[in-house]
């Protein structure tokens, strides 16, 4: 369906405008590579690859006021709307927001010093992005790997794919509720490195500020390598279901080779974000193609 040079007639500079969008953007504030890049998920997992997690409602209903969409990083959506601007400018009304995200996303791992790869191209816009739509349908911090697995194989992504892809923790930050139940149940998560551990409870206290943040890979935060992998094998991994790709022995296996082998987890991270970029696409004549990419035509 999606093909690469989709826009060569109608828009044949767009990867460089795009590029160079993120670029700018990314000089300004160096977290447009993880927002980026977690927006291209929440997208693609709600009603496909189609910019809905873009609009926005002034009834605050859109897909982006739903709760599990609350904490993506308004850097993201800015760089989108940056890039779409710069598009229209040069070939007004042809090119997908959904395609601009796509693009975007893979222009941040480039960037952050992540494999390279073609993106598929020609997705139209969605006509839908309704806040009630999303629970269910994004992976949580807690799932064990079944349920990674169960939710990943709805998107014909398997567990390779899954596990390359959460490799993007390899980049970004979350905020401390997301993983603090491993450091205050009844005792510290048991697959938690204790000196991590102790680490972690000087950054997220009982009752943190709302705002406090932890890096998903403390070494190099906003570097795209293979370091969340050794990080898993060390017990270092920051949510529940970072840790379980390592403890599960369904998925240590692969965890080890990623950790061992660079050019396996770009190879595998690369094939699974061009799969991820297929979910659920409209194209031909559905949707629209957005002119602005915050609300409908
Ligand atoms: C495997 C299941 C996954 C789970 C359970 C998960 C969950 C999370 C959570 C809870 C956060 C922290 C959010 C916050 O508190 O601000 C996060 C951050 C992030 N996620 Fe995931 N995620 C998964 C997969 C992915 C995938 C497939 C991608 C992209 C391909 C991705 C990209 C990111 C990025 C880049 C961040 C950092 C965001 C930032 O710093 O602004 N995640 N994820
Ligand atoms: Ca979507
Ligand atoms: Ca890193």
């Amino acid at each position: 369906q999606l093909v690469e040079n989709f826009y060569r007639s109608t828009c044949p500079n767009v990867e460089s405008i795009v590029r160079q969008a993120v670029t700018n953007k990314l000089t300004q504030t160096i977290t447009t590579i993880a927002s980026t890049l977690r927006l291209f998920l929440h997208d693609c997992f709600v009603e496909g690859c189609d910019g809905s997690v873009l609009i926005a409602s002034p009834n605050g209903d859109a897909e982006k006021d739903a709760p599990d969409n609350l904490s993506l990083a308004g850097d993201g959506f800015d760089t989108v709307i940056k890039a779409k601007q710069s598009v229209e400018s040069v070939c007004p009304g042809v090119v997908s927001c959904a395609d601009i995200l796509a693009l975007a996303a893979r222009d941040v791992v480039v960037l952050a010093g992540g494999p390279s790869f073609n993106v598929e191209l020609g997705r139209r816009d969605g006509l839908v992005s309704q806040a009630s739509r999303v629970a269910g349908n994004l992976p949580s911090p807690d799932f064990n790997l079944n349920q990674l697995n169960a939710l990943f194989s709805r998107h014909n992504l398997n567990q390779i794919d899954m596990i390359a892809l959460s490799g993007a923790h390899t980049v970004g930050f979350s905020h401390c509720n997301r993983f603090s139940n491993r450091l205050y149940s009844s005792r510290v998560d048991p697959t938690l490195d204790p000196s991590f551990a102790q680490e972690l409870m000087g950054t997220c206290p009982r009752n943190p500020d709302p705002n406090v943040v932890a890096a998903l890979d403390p070494q190099t935060p906003t570097g795209f390598d293979n370091l969340y992998y050794q990080n898993l094998v060390a017990g270092r991994g920051l949510l529940t279901s970072d840790q379980v790709l390592f403890t599960d022995g369904a998925s240590k296996s692969t965890v080890i080779d990623f950790a061992n082998n660079p050019g396996n987890f770009n190879g595998a991270f690369a094939a699974a974000m061009r799969k991820l970029g297929r979910v659920g696409v409209k194209t031909g004549n559905q949707g629209q193609i957005r002119r602005d990419c915050t609300r409908f035509n």
